[in-house]
């Protein structure tokens, strides 16, 4: 095992939960983040909205490892720098992610889409033996429950509902116990009502988790009922409450208008 000292540790990403400094990500020239600073307190949720090509997947590739800053700071709890770390070992912090396209295992049910995920690869074997303990049987019922799919536990995933899959998929990190969520686009194909219950699941799973949520939704994102960060160009263009942000001119001008 490999002592990690945090040497040089910025002293005002200490009371962040994530704190990204001046992080810029170049392809073939082209500025795909530009000197993008914000940070996320511990327990909050946070969304992040702006125009295509904003940066808003780059910055979540460069979150969980996929891709490397060229420049700039990424901290996790304070202390931990993320761009000296691998994908696995980002995860294994306690960073979840989900992509906007749900994968969850079709010819499995609910239930046992939310056990293999329980606590990763370690626990295949006792599965096979259906030898979940009780304590895990527990918390399966209490993501259920979250995730609204209680009545559908011995169901397929196959046959839920786009919407439905998306919540088992929130199910399945949830299952991971992270410390921070990130999740891309939650709502994207859903209907109506499924995406007013997404807002309600959100905001419960954000009382004892910190989210950072991506999403184009508007109606969605004011139901979340919590601060924006709005890029543009790779950098902030605004941040603050829906309200303040839809005040400003140039939020308007570069996406809320189009
Ligand atoms: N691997 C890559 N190679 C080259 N250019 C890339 C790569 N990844 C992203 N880009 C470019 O960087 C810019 C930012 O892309 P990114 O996907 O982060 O934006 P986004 O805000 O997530 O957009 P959307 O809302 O469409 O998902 C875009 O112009 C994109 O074409």
């Amino acid at each position: 095992m490999t002592l990690q000292v945090p040497a040089a540790v910025p002293l005002k990403a200490g009371d962040t939960l994530l704190y990204l400094d001046g992080v810029s990500v170049s392809f073939d020239g082209f500025k795909a983040l530009n000197g993008l600073s914000f940070t996320v307190a511990e327990g909050e949720m946070r969304a992040i909205i702006g125009p295509n090509g904003a940066g808003k997947t780059t910055m979540m590739d460069v979150i969980t490892g996929k891709t490397r800053p060229d420049v700039g700071e990424v901290y996790f709890g304070g202390t931990t720098d993320l761009t000296k770390l691998d994908e696995a070992a980002i995860a294994s912090l306690g960073i979840g992610r989900k992509f906007q396209k749900p994968t969850v295992f079709e010819s499995h049910t609910v239930w046992d889409n939310l056990d293999l995920a329980l606590s990763g690869p370690r626990r295949v074997f006792p599965i096979l033996f259906g030898r979940t303990d009780a304590e895990g049987r527990r918390r399966i019922e209490e993501i259920l429950e979250t995730i609204r799919l209680t009545h559908r536990r011995d169901a397929l995933a196959a046959g839920l509902s786009h919407g439905q899959k998306q919540w088992l998929e929130i199910g399945m990190l949830l299952a991971q116990d992270p410390r921070l969520l990130l999740v891309d686009e939650p709502v994207a194909g859903m209907t109506d009502a499924e995406t007013e219950e997404t807002a309600r699941l959100l905001r419960e799973i954000a009382c004892d988790h910190s989210v950072v949520v991506v999403e184009h939704d508007m109606t969605f994102v004011r139901d979340l009922g919590v601060h924006v960060t709005v890029l543009h160009e790779g950098s902030v263009l605004a941040e603050g409450s829906l309200d303040h942000v839809s005040a400003d001119e140039r939020v308007v001008e570069v996406y809320l208008g189009r």
